[in-house]
């Protein structure tokens, strides 16, 4: 029934009878319609509209710009076309118009019931439509084809790094190794008109993806394990294969990887690693370029590095005051932590104004799996304790966790023990976000990104 819903999404199956189509679908993956081949037919409708609303809306005002928004990091500007995903506020994040409880209930998963499968979150970011099962399996082995073999050279590169190096840099480092690659450079440097950009940029995005699984856990063993590395399975699917070659094998620490790759993968489009990613694949930079731009934005503690950072500070609060600290005591901390002028790590956001969701399913992955974990249930207590202690200082425009509140918790309990290397495995999901929405823009022709900047002299001349 499931897979029948979502292939009622697909326009290459209009002209067949869905019973016919469902059956010749189960009895071989290579009549799905492939990923690639939905997304080309979806593009030119797309085209149209975006055509239409310019013509329609062109000159309609989204909104006012006032000085606290230039100077405030550009909060509350509507500046940006974004089509994968949403943010609400209250609500946190739809993809594609799907929320986290959905999609947890919609998308495939490796077994029925079970989280949903990226590869599934990636098909939907593409084309809107919930893939079945089917198409999700075809999608899983062409990435685990495409992802196979990593070049040799981007291991030489990182075992040269300084010993220490954190597994970010090396991230980003190892991304811009596989540039070479590009098929996006190639097609631009031979000519390639403009209306064509989207292939190459989809070739050059789904080759990164397939190969992130594997480029991670290289740099995961190469750091921590005196890189001794485990190969690729072509049989798992691509979270699974992550986990895998990691050296983390067992079902339901591939379950976490499954839901931690999914539901990490984007929101919307001015988020620091989005937005870079963005702003330099407008100028035509290709996705290896632009992604790892997008990385380094990750890299800060203000954005994807609060992972580690609520790790850090967990132990901290572990090693001064034991692993089962009151109420009190916790909230003595969180004010020491405030007073010494840093800030709490995992709460707060700059968009969101409730719980983020992302944390909510991984606290209900967390009672179901690890109940009686004690560092979920530190966890929990900072959940009671830090709003209002965030709330009785009154600087925070949101006391509520983000998804980095919870995330470290998990992947220790699995064995991932190294907090310096959670944010690679941010990014490794963060690209499928990303990068679809990046093959978006070239399909949609966006226009190189630059807004208008302005100086102190300038603002006082203009508004005195
Ligand atoms: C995947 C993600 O990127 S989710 C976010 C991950 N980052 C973190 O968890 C780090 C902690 N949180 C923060 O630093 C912030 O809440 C951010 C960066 C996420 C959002 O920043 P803003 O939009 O500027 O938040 P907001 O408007 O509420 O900030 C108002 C003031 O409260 C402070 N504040 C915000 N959150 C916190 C916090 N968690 N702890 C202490 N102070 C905070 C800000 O630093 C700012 O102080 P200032 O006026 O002295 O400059
Ligand atoms: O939306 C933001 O600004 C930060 C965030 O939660 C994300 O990028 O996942």
């Amino acid at each position: 029934m499931r897979s029948l819903r979502a292939l009622r999404g697909l326009r290459a199956v209009t002209s067949t009878a869905l019973s016919e189509y469902a059956e010749v679908a189960t009895r071989s993956l290579t009549t799905v319609p492939d990923l690639k081949s939905v997304l080309r037919e979806k593009i030119p409708e797309q085209q149209e509209r975006l055509k239409a609303i310019k013509k329609q809306y062109g000159s309609k005002e989204l909104g006012k710009v006032t000085v606290d928004m230039t100077i405030g990091g550009m909060r509350g500007i509507t500046g940006l076309l974004w089509e994968t995903s949403l943010l609400d506020p209250e609500e946190g994040i739809r993809f594609r118009g799907y929320s986290i409880p959905e999609l947890q209930r919609m998308l495939p998963g490796a077994k029925p019931g079970g989280e949903p499968l990226p590869e599934g979150l990636l098909w939907l970011l593409l084309t809107g439509d919930i893939p079945s099962k089917e198409q999700v399996d075809a999608l899983s082995a062409e990435l685990a084809e495409r992802g196979k073999n990593i070049p040799a050279h981007v291991d030489t590169i990182l075992t040269d790094l300084p010993p220490g190096t954190h597994p970010m840099t090396q991230f980003s480092i190892a991304t811009l190794a596989l540039q070479p690659e590009s098929r996006f450079a190639q097609a631009y440097a031979k000519g390639t008109p403009k209306k064509d950009y989207w292939d190459p940029i989809y070739e050059d995005s789904m080759n990164l993806i397939a190969k992130l699984p594997g480029i991670a856990a290289l740099i995961y063993r190469n750091t921590y394990f005196g890189g001794n590395k485990i190969p690729h399975n072509p049989n798992l699917d691509w979270a699974a294969n992550l986990a895998h070659q990691m050296g983390h094998d067992g079902e339901e620490v591939y379950e976490l990887t499954r839901l931690y790759q999914t539901i990490h993968t984007d929101h919307e489009g001015g988020n620091v690693s989005a937005h870079a990613t963005h702003l330099v694949g407008s100028a035509l930079s290709d996705p290896y370029f632009s992604f790892s731009a997008g990385l380094n934005g990750l890299a800060g503690p203000l954005h994807g590095l609060a992972n580690q950072e609520v790790l850090r500070w967990l132990f901290d609060v572990t090693k001064k005051i034991g692993q089962e600290p009151t109420k009190e005591e916790v909230e003595q901390f969180v004010w020491d932590t405030l007073n010494s002028g840093r800030v709490i790590p995992g709460f707060g956001h700059a968009v969101l104004r409730k719980t983020d969701p992302r944390y909510t399913c991984q606290r209900e992955f967390a009672q179901k799996h690890l109940p009686d974990d004690p560092m979920f249930r530190l966890v929990s207590l900072f959940y009671e304790v830090v709003p209002g202690v965030l709330l009785k200082q009154g600087k925070v425009k949101n006391p509520w966790p983000n998804v980095d509140a919870h995330s470290g918790v998990l992947l220790q309990y699995y064995g991932i023990k190294e907090e310096n290397f959670y944010t690679v495995l941010f990014g490794v999901s963060r690209a499928i976000g990303v990068l679809s929405q990046g093959i978006w823009s070239r399909a949609l022709g966006l226009p190189i990104e630059r807004p208008k900047s302005i100086t102190m002299d300038a603002l006082e001349r203009k508004l005195a």
